[in-house]
């Protein structure tokens, strides 16, 4: 098997030709639809994708038929062969340069074929190419976001459209997707300012022991040697007022750490509490961290995280 062409962005297929098999005839491994045009994008399980020809480099239109030839033989082999095609979404997005982003949609199966006339007359070849099941979700994530944005769609659960009432630049929704329960929270202010503790600490400079050939340390004056030691015991309350932070949830299989974080503003340490992505987020997924033991509080509650790893309680 050996790569013998390779026509990519910004619309395009890949394929392979089948060597020393007795046959010849290049199968298509991946395909990048424009988005636009001819090819039927809108279903995130599904792809129409218009086959090639009928064009010259001297007309914008289709001045003629397309023909069983060139690219499109490719796209029927993977028909017949049953051959997996792995498709790439060309969508648009005004804030890149030259309009567009392309998102990689996973392994598609091309189940059908025909023609049928284009838009100048012309008879164009048209591929149907299936989403197979059990794949993170890719473009359907991306287009849910828009319809998000543009308030053509609501949303499983959703109980309050933006929490922050315009606050924050971002819609901030209260979903619940658990319980019957539908009330937002009560008696709570939605802030954006932070809060921070001011605490009385000083660096230390301990003696290094990095023990590095090259370290200066020996001396006790490696950059490294300086450390802050912090025995604190620090209580944020969010009960009466927050940011979003206050309304994540605990999770067994978290997104998202927290860490104390100590800046020194005016000669004083402020410590605040910062929240940090553990792994790549997709959007419209929810933000969750491991609440951990909280010693001296009583009773353990009842896990809803519905992770693989979840641990039954928490707290
Ligand atoms: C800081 S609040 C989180 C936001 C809360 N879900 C809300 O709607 O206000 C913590 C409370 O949320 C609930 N909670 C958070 N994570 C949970 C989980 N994994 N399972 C069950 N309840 C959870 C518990 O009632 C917990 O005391």
């Amino acid at each position: 098997m050996g790569l013998v062409g390779l026509h990519s962005a910004p619309v395009g297929v890949e394929f392979i030709g089948v060597e020393g098999s007795g046959e010849n005839t290049p199968i298509a491994v991946s395909v990048v639809s424009s988005g636009e045009n001819a090819d039927k994008t809108e279903d995130p399980e599904s792809l129409i994708f218009t086959g090639f020809g009928g064009t010259t480099k001297f007309h914008d239109h289709q001045p003629s038929d397309q023909k069983l030839e060139g690219l499109n033989i490719p796209l029927e082999a993977a028909l017949w062969k049953l051959s997996a095609v792995r498709v790439i979404r060309g969508v648009k997005d005004e804030k890149r340069t030259n309009g567009k982003i392309y998102i990689y949609d996973g392994i598609y199966f091309i189940t059908s074929m025909w023609e049928e006339k284009g838009q100048n007359g012309f008879k164009v070849f048209k591929f149907k190419l299936v989403r197979q099941p059990d794949q993170k979700p890719a473009f359907g994530i991306w287009k849910s976001v828009q319809q998000w944005k543009n308030g053509l769609t609501t949303r499983p659960g959703l109980i309050l459209e933006d929490l922050s009432n315009g606050a924050e630049n971002l819609k901030v929704s209260v979903v619940n997707e658990v319980d019957e329960e539908k009330n937002g929270p009560a008696l709570f202010t939605y802030v954006t300012s932070l809060k921070h503790a001011v605490v009385n600490i000083q660096p230390m400079v301990d003696r290094c022991t990095c023990r590095q050939g090259s370290c200066a340390s020996r001396s006790g004056n490696c950059a490294f040697s300086e450390a802050i030691r912090v025995n604190l015991s620090l209580v944020i309350s969010a009960k009466k007022s927050g940011n979003v932070a206050r309304f994540m949830n605990h999770s067994c299989s978290p997104n998202v750490f927290w860490q104390p974080i100590a800046r020194e503003q005016n000669g004083l340490w402020c410590m605040y509490i910062g929240f940090f992505a553990m792994k790549h987020i997709p959007p419209l997924t929810e933000l969750r961290y491991d609440y951990g033991a909280s010693p001296g509080v009583g009773q353990k509650k009842r896990c809803l995280c519905r992770s693989k790893k979840c641990c039954g309680l928490f707290g």
